[in-house]
Formats: structure tokens, C-alpha cells, sequence
């Protein structure tokens, strides 16, 4: 199982030494944007992504949950983003917001929330590489998963059969309890926040992480 870490679970007066803590252990850095609109929170701008992008080299996502997605995926793209995941919500023509990413030399990530039927993504074949399945409401944290992620998980492992592939993580929800279930249904990896800072040894829990199948 892959883990790319959430850096709103970060402690935001030493996020620094929270990425060194876990850069050897990690997959990849999370960066949730939120505009307070699509979502009530506010979160992380490019300048912040180009921060965390001079201090580490491993793969930066950029989550973006935000009302007008095409409007903030150049500024990302050239803060470093390496993925730029988008949501059906938050642009008028999904194809072409997808093309856009990848254009700009990134891999276009889908995320699907817990309300929109996994099937849908089928029509979006060879669009995008990477498939973020929701485990929980977009911009929040703290909260257990939908227990009807575990099926979603089957049901979109099995249509990228017949898509040519897409690496499939979750996000929201991954604790203890449920992240063994979520490598057991097919997800290849998933978006730790409190289950890596919030352990006593973050590397040890990635370690453990990286383990399961
Ligand atoms: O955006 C999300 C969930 O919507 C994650 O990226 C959070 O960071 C998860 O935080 P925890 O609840 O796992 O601490």
C-alpha cells in the first residue's frame, strides 16, 4: 500500500520538519486546496506548494476542491505540482480540465465523492491516471469513513480493467481500523493524515502502511 501524507494533518507551526520527519518513508505529499466555497475550509496556495516543492522531492498532489478549478491549475502546475487532482464540481467540461493538467506536463487525477456513482468515470477513459475515491465529505478531517467505500473500492478496481489503468487512492477516513480493508478491496494506496502525524513514530506507521495488501 502507498501513502501519500496529508499535510493539513501537519502541525502548521513546523510543517517543515513534519515532510523531513517522513520524507524517507513516505510516497508522496498530499496538499488539500480548499476555497471556502465548494468547501467551508480554507486551505494552501501555489506559494505554499512551491515552498514544500524546494524542500522535498518526492511527489507533491495537488487535491484541488475549489469552484473554478481551471482557473488554479497553471498557477499549481508551476508552483511544481506533480498531480493535480480535480473534481467533476468544480469545472463546467471535466475532459478539458483533465487535458489541461496533463498538458501542462502533470498527471490529471479524478476524485470521486461519496455521492457520485464510481460507474460515471468510465466515460472519462485514458482522461486521467490517477482516481482519488472519497472516503468522506470533501474538506474535513477527524471524521470516520463511509463504511460503502469498501465496495466503491471493488467497483472501481474492477472498471480500470477495461479503462487501460489508473492507480486508485483514498482519501478521508484512513485510520487503523480501515486502511488493512481498503488494501484487502484493491486500493493501491491511500491519504494518511492523523494516522502518520498523529502516531508516536510516523516512519514506523508508513512502514507498517507500506506493508499491507
Ligand atoms: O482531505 C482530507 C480528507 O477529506 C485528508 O487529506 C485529511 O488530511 C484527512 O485527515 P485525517 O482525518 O486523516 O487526519
Amino acid at each position: 500500500m502507498k501513502a501519500f501524507v496529508s499535510l493539513w494533518s501537519a502541525d502548521p507551526l513546523d510543517i517543515g520538519g513534519d515532510i523531513d520527519r517522513v520524507a524517507g518513508h513516505a510516497d508522496g505529499f498530499h496538499i488539500d486546496v480548499t476555497d471556502g466555497h465548494l468547501t467551508p475550509q480554507l486551505l494552501f496556495g501555489p506559494d505554499f506548494v512551491a515552498a514544500v516543492r524546494k524542500r522535498t522531492e518526492l511527489a507533491i498532489e495537488v487535491h484541488l476542491m475549489v469552484t473554478n478549478a481551471d482557473v488554479w491549475i497553471g498557477p499549481f502546475l508551476e508552483a511544481g505540482a506533480d498531480i493535480v487532482t480535480v473534481h467533476r464540481r468544480s469545472t463546467r467540461d471535466l475532459p478539458a480540465t483533465l487535458a489541461r493538467v496533463a498538458d501542462g506536463g502533470a498527471t490529471p487525477g479524478l476524485a470521486v465523492e461519496t455521492h457520485e456513482p464510481v460507474g460515471d468515470v468510465s466515460a472519462l477513459a485514458g482522461a486521467f491516471d490517477r482516481l482519488l475515491l472519497m472516503g468522506t465529505e470533501i474538506g474535513v478531517k477527524g471524521v470516520e469513513v463511509d463504511p460503502l467505500v469498501y465496495g466503491r473500492i471493488g467497483e472501481a478496481v474492477a472498471l480500470r480493467e477495461g479503462m487501460g489503468g489508473f492507480d486508485l487512492f483514498v482519501d478521508g477516513g484512513i485510520r487503523q481500523h480501515t486502511v488493512g480493508l481498503m488494501a484487502a478491496a484493491g486500493a493501491d494506496g491511500v491519504i494518511p493524515g492523523s494516522l502518520v502525524y498523529g502516531a508516536p513514530d510516523p516512519a514506523a506507521r508508513l512502514s507498517w502502511l507500506h506493508g499491507l495488501r
